[in-house]
């Protein structure tokens, strides 16, 4: 499983001068509306000091992190489900994404355009956010005619078809589905966009990174989602520099954390994730499930021959793990634990599985 997340926002928001600074790609971002035509899609490993920790304690031959997919899309306008700008079309690069990560431009730079002549945070937010509702229900309309036609045989079908009205209705009122707290299963296979949890980046200028006001302001707009400050000008300058002079950076401009790590952290916590730890010789790695996973499912992660003939896992906390220096020195300090299949995985976990094949 790895999370993926969708970057929507206006034309000149910085989407992918963000996505060009996570991914590390060179993806063409440029001070001109709609510079995104085509969807980019990049795959990036999240920074995990502990998976270095355990490469070097097991002479790993390498080290694989988890994963995060961005996919980064043209800017949306107002009226953009009525073919204002480029239209909505290539929100469907996005529908099978996990989370929706909206970029807000917070910056002010007046030499970047901004397609409503003037910066508002909160504004922007509502533009991209009805935007949203709009393809929501240009999707339920297009596809309750089939649903109630299927409803009139299956009585689960007439189930849904409830379900979705009851979206519909919401999203006439100008709510997100996610915000109804309708059973968001049910509707899974019209993979509506606001049944996705939001992500809020706002794209700041360097000064405004440090201001506590306007951070409190800005999420208080979108609380109770969560909200990542960055300048994404400077997340890009980051990569021109040698790592050790990263944190450097980004320490003057009062950041703790680089914005992939943010946004892979924010990630994880909103759709409720969490890794768990393998080491060995081959490699050191790490896996993502969902908290409250059992052992097996967490064996499922790799492969589901090991859910299927799972045993028992042997697990030690990483933490036990470092303490102790190395595996043998774990186990005879009894830290090593024998779980079997209700056992509910915790993060950090390094396991080894034990299955039948
Ligand atoms: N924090 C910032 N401060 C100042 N300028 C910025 C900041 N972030 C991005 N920019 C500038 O804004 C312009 C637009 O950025 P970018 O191309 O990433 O936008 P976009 O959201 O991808 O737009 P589109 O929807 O048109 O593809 C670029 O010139 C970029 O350098
Ligand atoms: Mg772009």
């Amino acid at each position: 499983m790895a999370l993926s997340i969708g970057i929507v926002g206006l034309p000149n928001a910085g989407k992918s001068t963000l996505f060009n600074a996570l991914t590390a790609n060179d993806v063409l971002a440029a001070n001109y509306p709609f510079a995104t035509l085509e969807p980019n899609v990049g795959v990036v490993g999240v920074p995990d000091p502990r998976l270095d920790v355990l490469g070097e304690m097991f002479d790993s031959a390498k080290v694989v992190p988890a994963t995060v997919q961005f996919v980064d899309i043209a800017g949306l306008v107002r009226g953009a489900s009525e073919g204002e700008g480029l239209g909505n079309q290539f929100l469907a690069h996005i529908r099978e994404t996990d989370a929706i990560c909206q970029v807000t431009r917070a910056f002010r730079d007046p030499n970047v355009v901004h397609v409503d002549g003037k910066v508002s945070p909160s504004g922007d937010i509502g533009t991209i956010t009805t935007e949203l509702i709009l393809a929501d229900l240009q999707t339920i309309e297009k596809a309750l005619p089939r649903l109630e036609k299927e409803a009139r045989q299956k009585k689960d079908v007439a189930e849904t078809v409830a379900v979705v009205r009851q979206a519909q209705e919401a999203l006439e009122k100008g709510e997100t589905v996610y915000a109804t707290g309708l059973d968001l299963a049910t509707l899974r296979e019209l993979n509506l966009l606001t049944a996705k949890p939001f992500i809020y980046v706002f794209n700041c200028d360097e000064d405004e990174l440090t201001s506590d006001d306007l951070r409190a302001e800005l999420s208080a707009l979108v609380a109770p989602a969560q909200a990542i400050f960055l300048d994404a000008k400077i997340e890009s300058e980051l990569l021109e520099l040698p790592p050790e002079e990263r944190t450097e950076l980004l320490e003057s401009t009062g950041q703790e954390e680089s914005g992939l790590k943010m946004l892979a952290r924010v990630g994880f916590d909103t759709l409720g994730l969490q890794t768990f730890l393998t080491a060995g010789p081959k490699e050191s790695r790490a896996w993502t499930i969902r908290k409250g996973s059992t052992a097996p499912e967490a064996a499922g992660a790799i492969h589901t021959d090991f859910q299927r003939g799972f045993i028992k896992a042997e697990i030690v906390s990483y933490d036990d793990l470092v303490d102790a220096g190395a595996i043998v020195e774990a186990r005879s300090r009894g830290k090593v634990r024998l779980e079997g299949k209700d056992y509910v995985m915790a993060d950090g976990d390094v396991v080894e599985f034990k299955f039948n094949v």
